[in-house]
């Protein structure tokens, strides 16, 4: 499936493929790596390094009015990628002519600070550690007369920001810097890449174009990213946004624990999805008033709230809206769950619940390990611990709080509580549908390391484009359970009628849209989001009853409480009194009570944390809670 929906909606690549036709009629050098099929379609041979080059030099020229001089031996960059990266940009500082930049490892091409001087009249410090690299920057600086607009900087290997930004003084304060950062951490990862391609799969039908000291940095694209936020913290008032791209998806859990790590105000995370190649974008600041784009990719899996039906005689309490919310607020704050009284009309209540940390699941676990413990400081010491939980433990907090007086959680073992090993009949395994160009990009590490020229411009099977590229470790790769099938998926990209035929169309639409729904995929968070210190199967649910408006929700992360959704009319007490949620949390959501066809209706909304998934937990456990109590 192509990704090009997800394109950045200003991406000019997004609805108008590029003519191949035109741009061989027009562009003699491009011309020369042309062919005709049979049936006269236009064919640019992928894999052929002067072919990409080619293709993107002219568009360059064509679409941007940019000559620029790409050297053999160099990365090749691909324009929809580099475009999705701008405007993403654009998003988070504006678009005025004031903006400065920085462009960590611009290439020879300098293509980001070029386009972006071109469109927006963005100024840039551009470092390159490569001196080849250095030459070949300043040598397209000057061919389009941007010397006042780009400061090329040739800095060492080993630094990333600091250092550079000492030594530059025509410009002391920035609105962002980008990277694209090498992707390997030395040659062995590369080579091993390359080989691991199966016998069984087809040729990649493009080819890396970067060279080792464009590509390899000492702990790849996770250590290259790792020191740039180490840096960002030195930084924090000269630069306001500091962003990267990354080539693989795991890259970004470690570097998000790393972001937390450093305390940084907010950060984002983004996909940049074109042609069947997805790279994504992280971005993070230490100005809380910046705010984030939301991701269009991320979007589509907004979910309706959850919702549940509650039965009468939960809670041993009257079966009336506020009598139930106070028995769930009870039980809520009995597990550490901060309550915050939203809207509250005669049959109906809104409660924003925070929890700083997951307590309601491995309930169940926690007891068994506390007792596990007891019986060993037992036979160690002979003593009899009375009171088995450690004071702050959570599972004692929801243990030992009486939560009704029909429940006695100590007197009766609840099975329940354990929600991750119940009710899971209500969960879609999302998670097991895997978004297939997901798959591709983790999947095929040796096609990751080649030009995205192919796949940036839709076409089909590409097996990787782009001398960026997206290795994939061993794991990952025995976590894929769908696979695709290349060669059903084999078109002609460049379906245009033959150079000489009166009637010259382009008739391959690597860019209009399939009006197919969207694929589900694994949501990003909770692939790689860690509960209680566990790595859990993502088992979303599309929707338990999902015809309810959709969710606010928000994809940014939220950290110190900063980056809280819209939830305007519920951020303030009923009674007025300050909210005292804590500022840093795991989970957000809304908890609402109402009442619907003489029934009392639960419902939870999702409005940040962790994830999406710790809200489906303590949804069950609620729920469980209800139901056991009801009997
Ligand atoms: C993957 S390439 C990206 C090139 C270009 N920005 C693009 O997107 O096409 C990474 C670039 O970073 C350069 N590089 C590596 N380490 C660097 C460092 N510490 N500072 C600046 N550039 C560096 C490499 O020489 C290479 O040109």
């Amino acid at each position: 499936m192509s990704l090009n929906k997800f394109m950045h909606p200003r991406n000019r690549y997004k609805n108008s493929k590029p003519s191949f036709l035109h741009l061989a009629l027009k562009y003699p050098d491009f011309r020369a790596h042309t062919t005709q099929d049979a049936s006269g379609k236009v064919i640019l041979d992928f894999k052929n390094a002067d072919a990409l080059r080619a293709l993107t030099t002219c568009l360059l020229k064509e679409d941007f009015g940019l000559s620029v001089e790409l050297p053999a031996d160099r990365l090749v960059p691909t324009l929809p990628l580099r475009l999705n990266y701008i405007h993403w940009l654009e998003d988070i500082v504006g678009t005025n002519e004031n903006i400065w930049g920085i462009d960590v490892g611009t290439g020879a091409s300098c293509v980001y600070p070029l386009l972006a001087a071109k469109m927006n009249k963005w100024h840039f410090l551009a470092t390159e550690a490569d001196p080849e690299n250095v030459f070949y920057a300043n040598k397209n600086v000057a061919a389009n007369g941007f010397q006042e607009f780009i400061y090329v900087k040739k800095v060492s290997a080993e630094d990333i920001l600091i250092a550079p930004l000492q030594t530059f003084t025509v410009r002391t304060q920035f609105d962002f810097c980008m990277c694209n950062p090498p992707f390997f951490a030395d040659h062995m990862e590369a080579q091993a890449i390359t080989n691991t391609r199966s016998a069984d799969r087809p040729e990649a039908s493009t080819l890396s174009t970067a060279s080792p000291q464009e590509c390899i940095a000492q702990g790849g694209e996770v250590g290259f990213v790792r020191q740039m936020i180490d840096e960002s913290t030195v930084l924090r008032d000269k630069i306001r946004v500091f962003t990267s791209m990354v080539g693989k998806k795991s890259s970004l859990a470690p570097l998000k624990a790393e972001l937390l790590h450093q305390k940084v105000a907010k950060y984002s995370t983004t996909e940049f999805c074109q042609g069947k190649t997805m790279r994504w974008g992280i971005a993070w600041t230490y100005d809380s008033s910046v705010t984030f784009p939301r991701s269009e990719f991320e979007s589509r899996k907004e979910k309706p709230p959850i919702q549940y039906m509650v039965p009468k005689g939960a809670g041993g309490v009257d079966y009336k809206v506020h009598e139930v919310a106070a028995y769930l607020k009870q039980l809520l704050e009995s597990v550490k769950v901060h309550c915050f009284q939203g809207k509250k009309a005669k049959s109906y209540t809104s409660i924003t619940l925070t929890a700083a940390e997951n307590t309601w699941c491995h309930q169940r676990r926690l007891r068994r390990q506390q007792m596990r413990t007891q019986q060993q400081e037992k036979a160690e010491h002979g003593t009899l611990v009375q009171n088995p939980a450690p004071k702050d433990s959570p599972v004692k907090n929801g243990e030992h709080v009486p939560v009704s007086s029909r429940e006695d959680p100590s007197s009766k073992p609840s099975r329940p509580e354990d929600v991750l090993s119940i009710d899971n009949a209500h969960l879609d395994k999302d998670s097991d549908v895997k978004y297939d160009s997901d798959i591709q990009s983790r999947k095929r590490p040796a096609e990751q390391s080649v030009i995205d020229a192919a796949e940036s411009f839709k076409r089909p099977r590409q097996d990787t484009a782009e001398s960026e590229m997206t290795e994939k470790t061993e794991p990952e790769r025995n976590e894929q359970t769908v696979t695709r099938s290349p060669e059903k998926t084999a078109p002609s990209d460049v379906s245009l009628i033959a150079l000489d035929r009166d009637k010259l169309e382009a008739t391959e639409p690597y860019s209009v849209e399939s009006h197919n729904q969207p694929v589900e995929t694994v949501p990003s968070d909770v692939s790689m989001t860690a509960v209680d210190g566990e790595r859990f199967k993502a088992t979303e649910p599309s929707s338990i009853s999902g015809h309810i408006q959709p969710v606010v929700s928000s994809e940014q992360s939220s950290i110190n409480g900063q980056n809280q959704p819209a939830v305007s009319s519920e951020s303030k007490a009923e009674d007025g009194s300050a909210d005292s949620s804590p500022k840093e949390y795991v989970l957000k959501c809304v908890m609402r009570l109402k009442r619907k066809d003489d029934q009392v209706q639960l419902e939870l909304e999702y409005l940040g944390g962790q994830s999406r998934e710790l809200m489906y937990q303590l949804f069950t456990f609620l729920k469980n809670k209800l139901t056991q109590s009801a009997k």
